[in-house]
């Protein structure tokens, strides 16, 4: 791309790496204990109906409402605690002692709490009448048997997991786990806690790229720390392909600089470009292309560039990945500004942010006045980017903007 032609605007990015994920990967079953995180491949119908039958919502007694009249006297016939039905039923003027979760015995209609009632010798007095009904679950409340429930694409969070196990599924079909293999480059680079020379640093964005790449249910694969030379580049490229990975995503060295060799290693092993740079701040030298069947995002050095192209770029790529229907949406909202902003340039800034309550209660967006893409403290402490379009006009405290919650 010429240095004078427009920069790819972020939406477009977003669409072409997203085409990269037009075939979901295959399908597989796991077990529901490891299926957080992972996006069913098929839709999920109920194997149960729950609750199985009529079920106590109070510990108390299950009454004939009829009978539970104030000032009545019933019959304690027998005991149902949860996991033990009562064998009988329940006649004219008797009561079932029962439980929280206990099927509620036939004959019973409704749930006596024990707060409401006085029991002595074998008899319970009815000290405020239940309703007919009252503080009973009918039997198939919360879903039946055969009913599909949880839809193809979803990614299961713990709530909906909980329901696949409670419709009975042992094991859940869902796509496949991207590998996402995570390149560090730089001859400046060590591992933390390993000895530094003075010109070193440390390697922080691996370990942020492997918790998304967790988030998105994916399997990151640290390939280590390559230095800047096309030998050792390309031996790392070599290595992500032997590992299997549906993603590479390499960490710096996107650049124009004299050392900034991965785009170019990548074009020797037969990398397809998609493109290389995009209109956004930070994250301006993006790369995106294609290795065989292998994705590649690299992503620009700068500890917040990776981390906020990570966000808005790898992370619906492997939730498209996994057959996730929302995975293109907007991850943004609206919220006011809390403080005013300078006209923006060319490229789609985001901004880190403070997310403050003003008088009303009204949730603010305040942006930091350093925005260095270098500062990864400043990161950890914003709440939220504040998204400003390209040459969006200055703003105002109170003017409408967009935000992306980190
Ligand atoms: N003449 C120009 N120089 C630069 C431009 C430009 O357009 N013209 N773009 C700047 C922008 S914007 C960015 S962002 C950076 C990104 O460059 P690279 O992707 O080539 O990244 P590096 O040069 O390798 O590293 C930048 C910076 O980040 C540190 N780094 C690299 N990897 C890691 C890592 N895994 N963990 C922590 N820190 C890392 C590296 O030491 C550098 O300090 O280029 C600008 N330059
Ligand atoms: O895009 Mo760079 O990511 O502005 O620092």
């Amino acid at each position: 791309m010429a240095a004078s032609e427009p920069l790819l605007s972020v939406d477009e990015a977003l669409a072409r790496v997203l085409s990269a994920a037009r075939e979901p990967l295959p399908a597989e079953d796991v077990s529901v204990a490891d299926a957080h995180e992972r996006t069913l491949a098929e839709p999920l119908r109920a194997l149960r109906t729950q609750p199985p039958f009529p079920a106590s919502a109070m510990d108390g007694y299950a009454v004939r409402a009829t009978d539970a009249q104030a000032g009545a006297s019933l019959a304690v016939i027998g005991e149902a605690p949860a996991g033990r039905a009562f064998p009988g039923s329940v006649g004219p003027a008797q009561a079932v002692r029962i439980f929280t979760g206990a099927p509620v015995p036939e004959g019973a209609d409704a749930i006596l709490i024990q707060e409401n009632a006085t029991a002595a010798d074998g008899l319970v007095t009815v000290n405020v009448a239940p309703q007919p009904g009252q503080f009973v679950r009918p039997a198939g409340l919360d879903f039946r048997e055969g009913e599909a429930i949880l839809p193809a694409g979803l990614r299961l969070a713990p709530r909906t997991v909980a329901l696949a196990a409670a419709m009975g599924h042992a094991r859940v079909r869902v796509r496949r786990a991207p590998r996402v293999g995570i390149l560090a480059t730089g001859d400046e680079l060590v591992r933390p806690g390993e000895e530094a020379r003075p010109d070193q640093i440390v390697a922080s964005n691996t370990y942020a790229l492997a918790g998304l790449v967790r988030r998105a249910g994916g399997i990151p694969l640290d390939l280590g720390i390559a230095g800047d030379t096309f030998a050792a580049l390309e031996a790392a490229i070599t290595r992500a392909v032997e590992a299997g990975a549906d993603v590479l995503v390499t960490l710096g060295g996107a650049s124009v600089g004299d050392h900034d060799l991965v785009q170019s290693a990548l074009a020797r092993r037969g990398m397809e470009l998609g493109f290389w740079r995009i209109a956004m701040r930070p994250g301006k030298p993006l790369i995106f292309g294609r290795l065989e069947s292998m994705a590649i995002l690299g992503l620009p050095g700068n500890p917040v560039s990776s981390i906020v192209c990570g966000r808005l770029f790898l992370l619906p790529l492997l939730r498209a990945l996994q057959g996730d229907p929302h995975a293109a949406e907007d991850p943004s909202e609206p919220a006011v500004l809390g403080a005013e902003l300078r006209a923006n340039d060319s490229r789609q800034d985001y901004l880190r942010a403070r997310l403050e309550r003003d008088a009303e209660g009204a949730l603010r967006a305040v942006a930091f006045g350093r925005q260095d893409s270098s500062m990864l403290r400043l990161l950890a402490e914003a709440d939220c980017l504040i998204v400003r379009p390209p040459h969006a006009p200055a703003a105002r405290a109170g003017d409408p903007c967009r935000i992306v919650r980190l």
